[in-house]
């Protein structure tokens, strides 16, 4: 039998016994307590979503005690396996995650099973944060100040939305917090982060100095994100800090604040032109109405959020009508659908047969360094991101990332993995970061159960591959340093692109191996389907919060964006209602 299936049986057995525990809600004691709703009951505010971006709103504004605020969840707790770090492999493919694929689009990702990228995304208290990969990063300033362009709003340039990126944070790492880069971070916020230093990086690092790259204890920074690093995580006393971890334990106590569970939204309720309230369906199958007196805001997902717009009827009114639905308003929710996207390298290291310690489920489960780098020596921001992890010899955790998490062919997984046998691996997962190319999120009935259809647009602009390709081949001369020789390292050929060398074999193991990076945004973005402060355009009371708001990417990982968008909103919202904050 391959390694690759023997090990998705084993994650499915090991699933199927987690479910006994789930019962048990381990996890509740960090979380306000689930709060019974009643049809027609009214509040100031009701958020949709107790993700990242749901969970700072929570607790922004509940932080008054005179205003009532509904958050409803269409998942429960985080299970015990998202708050232990090492853990993050069994999560995908179960009820914590929606189970999103993309459609088959028959050029990208043909390497992937079905040929489909496997689009996680955390159903749960917690979001996707709590299924994540828990690198943090705050992004590059080129990013936001090209926010701030493209929206022609000063509001969201690096020199504005650097408070509220440092308001999330609280900095626990004692080396950073001694260092030039303290002042860069906050240390007062709800999420706990912190990095995992070891001593197996070194070597890579090195390499990767001699290749030209800075080597910094930090890549945040007010003028460029260049650099290689042992990156910030959220992990902290051993377990995984999300903003429901965070935000939401911090608002335990409060009377003001109901967090309802297994309550979906199905529909905002929109009565001449303004937001009134939300229908939700409840897990014993029951609809109810439920009212805010202010707003509805919608923090769902980048996946979600545009789902629930277009059922209520605020959407491409040609897309609307085809299914049925009445139209709101005509907006071009679904679309410019933006990831990073990626690709699995793998390098084995002849000579490297170091043990590497005992994984520790407390921990993130290997050592981990990022790069962020720029083909042009005298572009200041990233053209690509590397995570280097480091496997010992014989990890079957390798096996566990390729086919479980990143969802490759048993073939590729098996490849890799008899890569392993007796030797380590350095295993890469390489992502273009401001790509070009767009896709679309569109309903495939009006049906709130049924999945929505993801075309997810990879390398629909050429210039992407094109860049990524090009990108994939500088990385690989990792392997003429002095480090990658004296362990006779070579690249792991996983049989496709045969025959093809340079750019050509790049770009054909690009488009072969792309993959996600699970970084969705920009589905109901800033400019075309809201205003600045996250309005929704033509409909009065109703915000999107959430990934979906972002115009274009950010050089990295997106979690502390949607964090810091969320923490921005809290303001314009309270500003709004002339709430005290
Ligand atoms: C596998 C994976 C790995 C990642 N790795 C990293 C990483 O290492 N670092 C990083 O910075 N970022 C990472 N990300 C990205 C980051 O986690 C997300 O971008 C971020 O969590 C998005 O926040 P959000 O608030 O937009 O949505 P989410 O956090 O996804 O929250 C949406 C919430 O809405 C709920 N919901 C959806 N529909 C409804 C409805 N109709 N009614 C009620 N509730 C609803 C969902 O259950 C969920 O709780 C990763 C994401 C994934 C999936």
């Amino acid at each position: 039998m391959s390694a690759a299936a023997a090990t998705l049986g084993t994650i499915q057995t090991v699933q199927t016994a987690l479910t006994v525990l789930h019962t048990l809600a381990l996890t509740a004691w960090h979380f306000p307590s689930d709060c019974p709703i009643s049809n027609d009951s009214s509040y100031d505010f009701i958020i949709i979503g107790g993700g990242t971006a749901g969970s700072v709103l929570a607790n922004r504004l509940s932080a008054n005690e005179n205003i009532k605020v509904l958050l409803l969840e269409t998942g429960g707790y985080a299970p015990l396996e998202s708050e232990l770090p090492g853990l993050f492999p069994l999560l995908p493919n179960t009820v914590y995650d929606f189970n999103f694929t993309s459609v088959n689009d028959k050029y990208t990702a043909q390497n992937l099973q079905n040929g489909q990228i496997e689009l996680t995304q955390g159903k749960m208290l917690g979001g996707s944060a709590a299924n994540h990969h828990m690198i943090h990063v705050q992004g590059d300033p080129h990013d936001y100040d090209q926010w701030a362009k493209i929206l022609d709003d000063d509001t969201w340039s690096y020199k504005n939305v650097q408070p509220y990126l440092k308001r999330q944070e609280n900095l626990t790492d004692p080396g950073l917090l001694d260092s030039k880069y303290s002042q860069l971070h906050g240390t007062n916020g709800f999420l706990k982060v912190a990095r995992d230093e070891q001593l197996a990086n070194i070597n890579y690092l090195e390499a990767f100095k001699e290749l030209g790259h800075k080597i910094v204890e930090d890549v945040s920074s007010e003028t460029s994100s260049l650099g290689f690093n042992e990156p910030l995580l959220y992990v902290a006393d051993g377990i995984r800090q999300t903003g429901a971890v965070g935000y939401l334990g911090a608002a335990q106590a409060r009377k003001n604040l109901c967090v309802a569970l297994f309550s979906t939204a199905t529909k905002i309720l929109i009565k001449d032109g303004v937001a009134v309230g939300v229908q939700v369906l409840t897990s014993d199958g029951k609809t109810s109405k439920l009212y805010a007196k202010k707003e509805v805001i919608v923090s769902a997902g980048a996946i979600n959020s545009p789902k629930l717009l277009m059922l209520s009827g605020i959407g491409p009114k040609t897309h609307l009508e085809s299914l049925g639905i009445k139209v709101v308003a005509d907006l071009p929710v679904g679309q410019n659908f933006m990831d990073h996207p990626s690709a699995v390298v793998v390098y084995q290291m002849e000579a490297n047969t170091d043990p590497l310690p005992a994984a520790n489920p407390h921990d993130f489960p290997v050592p981990i360094t990022t790069g962020y780098v720029a083909l042009d020596s005298k572009q200041l921001y990233p053209d690509y991101q590397v995570i280097n992890l480091v496997f010992p010899h014989d990890a079957t955790a390798l096996l566990q990332l390729c086919a479980n998490v990143f969802k490759y062919t048993n073939e590729v997984c098996d490849k890799f993995f008899a890569a392993t046998s007796g030797r380590s691996t350095l295993f890469v997962v390489y992502n273009l970061m401001t790509p070009k190319s767009r896709g679309e999120i569109k309903l495939a009935s009006a049906n709130p159960t049924d999945q929505p259809l993801i075309y997810t647009g990879t390398f629909t602009n050429k210039d992407d591959l094109d860049l990524m390709a090009r990108g994939l081949e500088n990385f690989n001369r990792v392997l003429n340093t002095t480090y990658f020789k004296s362990v006779d390292a070579s690249l792991v050929d996983v049989g496709i692109c045969s025959g093809l060398s340079d750019l050509k074999f790049w770009e054909c193991y690009a488009l072969e191996m792309s993959a996600t990076m699970w970084h969705y945004a920009g589905t109901c973005s800033m400019g075309s389907v809201l205003d600045t402060q996250l309005r929704v355009k033509g409909v009065e009371n109703l915000r999107v919060v959430d990934s979906s708001a972002m115009p274009m990417q950010v050089s990295g990982n997106i979690n502390a964006a949607v964090g810091m968008i969320a923490e921005r909103a809290s303001d314009f919202i309270l500003d709004t209602w002339n709430i005290s904050h």
